[in-house]
């Protein structure tokens, strides 16, 4: 029994053509397009985690949203799993705002900044952006080189 997993969110709130994404100012995946997350506090659900964070890093109450997949990362040399929770936001409430973690911008969905991303996105995206449900590994060495990469589509909604 190792150690437990670290249990992450991820929000993508995606519109008919475009998607938000936020400029990580500082910490963990810094310098790249990300979708709105982090770790999940002791006393909420997932869930309750999810919508938190994208209040805090861009201002945004979600206020219809839902769990479409999960990806657990390892890093070489690293004891602990991230387990990433991750969201489809469809509907919010709220102004947009830049803060000190995240600097929101829309993307067209034919311009998503995948150079400028974690370059597991590239692999997922695709399976999200047509609405299934997934569920991945993904081993990396560093932040930069993938490893291992397996990924499951689990339903076409
Ligand atoms: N898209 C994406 N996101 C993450 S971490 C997301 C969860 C997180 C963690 C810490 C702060 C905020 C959000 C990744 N890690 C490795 N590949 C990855 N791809």
């Amino acid at each position: 029994m190792g150690v437990p997993n670290k249990v992450l969110t991820l929000v993508l709130i995606r519109e008919e053509y475009r998607i938000l994404l936020g400029m990580k100012k500082r910490g963990f995946g810094v310098n790249r397009w990300n979708g709105f997350g982090g770790k999940v506090e002791a006393g909420e659900t997932i869930a309750q985690g999810a919508k938190r964070e994208v209040e805090e890093e861009c201002g945004l109450t979600l206020t219809e949203f839902e769990e479409v997949g999960r990806i657990d990362f390892e890093f070489v040399g690293e004891p602990q799993i991230l387990e990433v929770h991750i969201f489809r936001g469809d509907k919010y409430e709220g102004e947009l705002q830049e803060t000190e973690e995240m600097r929101p911008e829309w993307f067209a969905l034919d311009a998503i900044p995948f150079h400028s991303m974690w370059p597991d996105d590239a692999y997922w995206f695709p399976i999200f952006l047509r609405g299934s449900k997934f569920k991945g590994y993904i081993k990396f060495e560093g932040h930069d080189k993938i490893l291992d990469c397996s990924l499951e589509e689990l339903e076409t909604t």
